[in-house]
């Protein structure tokens, strides 16, 4: 568990992280989100001290963090950043290994970490081993950066914007597959974005942040449905808000007992998904593979603050 409690950090007088306190469970998924200059970034760095505290404490299982020499900290926390920050002249090898090198793990056991890594996302370690970082794409540079991240395997881990130079398609994969590692290792996880679409679909929780102050931390459907102030609000936009709501519960939650005409829809898929299928079939009903029915009645429902 993360305890941050009253955190602040001034610049020239001003406070630019303000009494910042929120707690983050083990396993958890949780997004920082809030305009430029909220103090996003800030907030994310006072966590493995690249920046100190002006005041307040950070705890990691109940351990104050200012106890401990900050670079130690450093290399129990995975930390990625935009534009992944590989060092240029290092292989991507050598990029991955940094810190379980500086933990003086033993060679075969960096070798194998490496390559496991590599495959983990979907880079051929063969191929991709001795590259050098600039002959990398833009999407395969951020996937080794998040790789060096885990390369020690971290109990948490601290993404500032780490999708921010992908494109969309590469992104959506990249988001689908961190959501996916990081639920398989039940590692820790701050993720630091603009984008409230991003938030809404990794976060299990969102810290919404304006102007150096948390004003609201709670899972996405409740920042959808419930947002604490106009700024929020005005964040999540309320165009699609609906459509985003659907989309964080899969169809396997509230299947119900029944039958319906036409091909099914995969339980794993989203409410959003079903509202789509429904409106593009023409039908009010759908089939669940796996058993039970998905209606309109019930999308409608569902799609409104309950
Ligand atoms: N070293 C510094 N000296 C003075 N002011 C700083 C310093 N670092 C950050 N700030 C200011 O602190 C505020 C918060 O910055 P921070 O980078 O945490 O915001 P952010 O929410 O991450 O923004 P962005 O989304 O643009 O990265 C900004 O107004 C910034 O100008």
């Amino acid at each position: 568990m993360i305890e941050i409690r009253n955190l602040t950090r001034l610049y020239n007088g001003i406070a630019v992280v303000d009494d910042v306190s929120l707690t983050v469970k083990t396993g958890e998924l949780v997004v920082l989100v809030g305009t430029s200059g909220s103090g996003k970034t800030t907030l994310l760095r006072m966590i493995n001290r690249l920046i100190e505290p002006s005041s307040g404490q950070v705890l990691i299982e109940g351990a104050d963090t200012a106890t401990l020499p900050a670079h130690l900290l450093r290399r129990r926390i995975g930390y990625a950043i935009q534009g992944h920050g590989l060092f240029p002249h290092w292989t991507v090898a050598q990029n991955i290994a940094t810190v379980p090198r500086l933990l003086g793990w033993p060679r075969p056991q960096i070798d194998a970490r490496v390559d496991e890594l590599l495959a983990l996302f979907q880079l051929d370690p063969a191929q991709f081993r001795n590259r050098m970082p600039h002959r990398l794409s833009g999407g395969q540079a951020q996937r080794v950066g998040v790789a060096r991240a885990l390369a020690a395997k971290p109990d948490l881990l601290l993404m500032d914007e780490p999708f921010g130079a992908l494109d969309p398609l590469i992104r959506a994969k990249a988001q689908a597959d961190l959501r996916d590692i990081q639920r398989r290792l039940g590692t820790t996880l701050i993720l630091v974005t603009h984008d409230m679409t991003e938030a809404v679909d990794l976060g299990d929780r969102i810290a919404v942040m304006d102007g150096g102050q948390l004003v609201q931390y709670a899972p996405p459907a409740r920042i959808l449905t419930d947002p604490a102030t106009p700024f929020v609000r005005d964040l999540i936009g309320t165009g699609d808000r609906a459509l985003r709501l659907l989309s964080l519960t899969p169809v396997s939650d509230v299947a119900a007992p029944g039958r319906a005409e036409g091909p099914p829809i995969p339980a794993e898929a989203s409410l959003r998904d079903a509202l789509a299928e429904c409106l593009w079939s023409g039908r009010d009903a759908l089939p669940v593979a796996g058993g039970g029915v998905i209606t309109l009645d019930t999308l409608r429902a569902l799609a409104r603050p309950r």
